[in-house]
């Protein structure tokens, strides 16, 4: 299995696409957002009113009328305001954690429902960074940043219209910095949100490196290359963080240049204004409204900036959540109806007609022309080489890869008809490398089925020799189960239990390569045998008892089948399988040995 990061697509998607997306998550939420949307431009208008309100109470103070009037204006501009100000913050604070949460869940169903392999393909770490912290980036850009630009506009436009009904001289100073301001800000802005999607893409490696890396402490440690991993593992961090720091330069270089251009503005609007008042063209009264209004302008100015800044790393993020929009799902279900009662009939319960597939399409097949039959009863043990495809023919069993060409069928219906989760539900498939969920003992248990009886627990956990253990356990069966914790034989057990719990027509079995103990062995035999009585076990075999036990054995080669029968039938007539068995009976031994001297594991 590669888990290399060079086949995941590194570019973001074109500007028009990560737009698009970024609308997608907003779309549901427009009355919302329209809402958000009016109620800033009245806290704006509000904010506009108040200069004007301010020079009448200045107009009133200077001509000796009655100041209630205007002094209640301007407290009821404020009160509205700051209400208004108020809802449309948790408005669209809310909106946005709803964004957050729409685009997290989106992405899990699509792991959920990917393909494997296409899914395994990329590095966990970096799926996982997708899903936290690149969503959080969406935020603002889904949600408040919109408000924020349109609003930001509209109020920057109403002051410059507010500034030229009072003195149309003043505000062509006021456009002039205003102008140099944007034209900076334009420059300026695409380089912050193409810095933070670096840094994130630094992010994203660093999440798939270090997972990487916790799944293979062990060999990291005892090849004592912690620090060669920690240079690499901080040389993404590092590149996270020069990015960031660029991003943030420029950030501040636009805020720099916007805050500083008001200020000029403000000095200007003082010179030029004082000399108008001097010359008697304009009243105090206007100029202290005047400046009022180049104070607010720095509000849009400032909204404006913060919510392109915004803007531009949650396109990033859409960036690079769309790549995930190209992951392989899986068909959705059809359905057609496959009577259950099959077991133990005549026929077969599982078929594969002339089957070759692979992982890559444009590669050579894993499998080639294979036919093979699973009875709908009875035990067979698939065995061969290491790469001759026995995991393979249990991807394709499962629906996990598609065959190029032929035809996999449950009782005679084609795969395509009958729909994945159909052909699963007739599955329980035992992993040999991680076959344990997340969960305690008991979750793991009853994972395929919830409606098992205590009583039916305790009984196959006795078949497989571990219910001794396990009720010895300080929390018994609801100890909390992590990969670490147990070892990769009671992992395999474990998920026996699991499989044998659900009773399935067919069990898919691929055995620990490692040894366990003569008692656990001879207790797994055992079961599989029962359950092998009235459905079917498949197992892909590492041990000379199992393919003795097999009812049928098929030997595979290079992706074909080399040769099929009974144990006596292939060591009569097959040479490879009897390399295969010379190299079971040696492993055989030397388990035999090992299982002499070492203690019996327990939980
Ligand atoms: N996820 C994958 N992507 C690409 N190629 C794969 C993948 N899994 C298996 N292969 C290739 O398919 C071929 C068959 O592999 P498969 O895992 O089915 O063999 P196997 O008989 O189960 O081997 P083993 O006993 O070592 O597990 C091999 O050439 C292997 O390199």
């Amino acid at each position: 299995m590669s888990y290399s990061g060079s086949m995941v697509p590194q570019s973001s998607g074109p500007e028009p696409g990560r737009i698009s997306l970024l609308w997608s998550y907003a779309r549901p939420h427009l009355p919302a957002l329209i809402l958000s949307l009016v109620l800033a431009l009245v806290t704006s208008a509000s904010q506009l009113a108040s200069p004007l309100a301010t020079r009448s109470v200045l107009d009133a103070l200077a001509g000796g009328g009655s100041l209630l009037n205007p002094v209640l204006v301007l407290v009821v501009l404020l009160v509205v305001g700051g209400a208004i100000g108020w809802w449309q913050w948790v408005m669209l604070g809310t909106l946005a954690e709803r964004i957050v949460y729409e685009a997290r869940q989106g992405m899990l169903t699509r792991f959920m429902r990917a393909r494997v392999f296409p899914l395994l393909r990329r590095p966990a770490g970096e799926l996982v960074t997708r899903v936290t912290s690149d969503s959080v980036l969406l935020r603002e850009a889904a949600s408040s940043s919109v408000v924020g630009i349109i609003n930001g506009t509209a109020l920057l436009i109403g002051t410059l219209v507010m500034m030229a009904i009072l003195d149309v001289v003043l505000v062509l100073a006021t456009v002039a910095a205003v102008a140099v301001v944007a034209a900076v800000s334009i420059v300026l802005m695409p380089e912050i949100g193409r810095a933070q999607s670096r840094s994130q893409a630094a992010l994203g490696s660093l999440g798939a490196e270090l997972e990487g890396n916790l799944r293979a402490i062990k060999t990291v440690k005892a090849a004592g290359s912690e620090q060669r991993q920690l240079d690499r593992l901080t040389g993404h961090a590092l590149a996270s963080r020069d990015e960031s720091v660029r991003a943030v330069r420029r950030e501040a270089m636009v805020w720099t240049v916007a805050g500083g251009g008001i200020q000029a503005a403000i000095i200007v609007i003082l010179g030029v204004g004082a000399w108008r008042v001097s010359e008697g063209e304009m009243t105090v009264s206007t100029l202290v409204a005047f400046l009022l209004y180049a104070f607010v302008l720095l509000e849009p100015v400032s909204t404006l900036s913060e919510n392109l800044t915004a803007f531009q790393s949650g396109l990033a993020a859409a960036g690079r959540i769309r790549e995930l929009e190209q992951l392989e799902q899986e068909d959705t279900p059809v359905g057609a109806g496959v009577s259950s009662a099959v077991r133990g009939g005549g026929g077969a319960v599982m078929e594969l007609r002339s089957v070759t597939a692979g992982y890559d399409p444009a590669g050579e097949p894993a499998v080639r022309d294979l036919e093979l039959r699973i009875p709908s009863r009875g035990h067979l043990a698939l065995v061969g080489p290491s790469g001759a495809g026995k995991t393979t023919v249990f991807s394709l069993l499962l629906g996990f890869l598609n065959p190029q060409s032929g035809q996999l069928l449950l009782q005679g219906v084609p795969y395509a008809e009958v729909g994945l989760p159909e052909v699963r539900r007739r599955l329980a498939y035992v992993e040999q490398e991680t076959p344990v969920v997340p969960g305690t003992i008991r979750d793991n248990l009853t994972f395929l089925n919830a409606e098992v009886t205590e009583q039916q627990i305790l009984d196959v956990l006795d078949q497989i020799r571990l219910r001794e253990t396990v009720l010895a356990l300080p929390n018994g069966l609801d100890t909390p189960l992590s990969d670490s914790s147990v070892s990769g034989g009671q992992r395999q057990r474990i998920a026996l239990a699991r499989a044998l719990l659900a009773d399935p027509d067919v069990l898919l079995l691929d055995e620990a390569t490692a040894q366990v103990d003569g008692l656990t062995e001879t207790a797994i035999h055992d079961a599989v045998r029962r359950h092998a009585a009235n459905a079917t076990v498949v197992t892909i075999a590492h041990r000379l008892s199992t393919v003795i036990d097999a009812d049928e054995i098929v030997v595979m080669e290079e992706g074909r089948i080399a040769a099929r029968g009974t144990h006596q039938e292939l060591l009569a007539t097959s040479e490879l399988y009897r390399s295969l068995v010379r190299a079971l009976r040696i492993d055989a031994e030397a388990g035999v040995e090992r299982a002499e001297v070492e203690p019996v594991g327990g939980l």
